[in-house]
């Protein structure tokens, strides 16, 4: 039976060492991205599908007024890339890594308009492996900001890189000190 790419992807998708623990969107999740507990954040919903494992995407449908201006009417560049950061960080977690952004590069194709439905997507382009053939750290991903008849108005190409679970737990324990 084919998957229903419509639903949201509701897989806790983690580590198994991570069982037991709540992930950072479990908790109270503060991420300037998608975090509903903080309230100057853009609050942006993902929708994962993981139905073709080697083209795993993440989906959000999203709108910004003033608050987030840069050129009259339209969205700021850092704006742009903070979302294209985080769609593209949306895939780590159904690719069962913890990563970080460590590169990413963008094209700002066309002004990215304020106050309009427009579409955020993120796909895994890939994983190499490495060079003794096991799975390696680094992440491939690509981000787009595209209006809903599909016209491209921002893409990014991100190097995410896998880290120690450990790293979590001491970045979580900053913020509860
Ligand atoms: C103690 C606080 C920690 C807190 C962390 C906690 C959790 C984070 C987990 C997930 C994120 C959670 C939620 C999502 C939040 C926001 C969503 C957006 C995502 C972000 O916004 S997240 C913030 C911005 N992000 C950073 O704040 C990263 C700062 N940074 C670092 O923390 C290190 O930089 C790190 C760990 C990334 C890597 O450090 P490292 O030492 O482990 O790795 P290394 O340097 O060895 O690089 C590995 C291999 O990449 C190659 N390489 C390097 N640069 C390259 C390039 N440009 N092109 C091609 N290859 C390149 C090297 O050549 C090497 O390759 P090789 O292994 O083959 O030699």
């Amino acid at each position: 039976m084919s998957k229903d790419t419509t639903l949201p992807d509701n897989a806790r998708h983690t580590p198994i060492s991570m069982d037991g623990n709540p992930t950072i969107d479990e908790r109270a999740n503060h991420c300037f991205g998608c975090g509903p507990a903080n309230p100057q954040g853009l609050h942006l919903h993902f929708t994962t599908d993981t139905s073709n494992p080697q083209a795993i995407t993440a989906t959000c449908h999203f709108q910004l007024d003033r608050m987030h201006e840069g050129p009259p009417g339209h969205i700021h560049g850092g704006i742009v890339a903070a979302l294209l950061d985080e769609a593209m960080s949306k895939l780590n977690r159904p690719l069962n890594v913890l990563a970080m952004t460590r590169h990413m590069e963008i094209d700002y194709l066309r002004p990215v308009p304020l106050y309009k439905p427009l579409v955020l997507i993120g796909r895994h382009l890939s994983r190499p492996a490495k060079a003794d053939g096991t799975p390696g750290r680094k992440f491939f991903h690509q981000g787009e900001i595209q209006l809903p008849d599909g016209t491209v108005l921002a893409r990014s190409k991100g190097l995410f890189i896998a880290i120690d679970e450990k790293l979590l737990a001491a970045g979580l324990a900053q913020t509860e000190t």
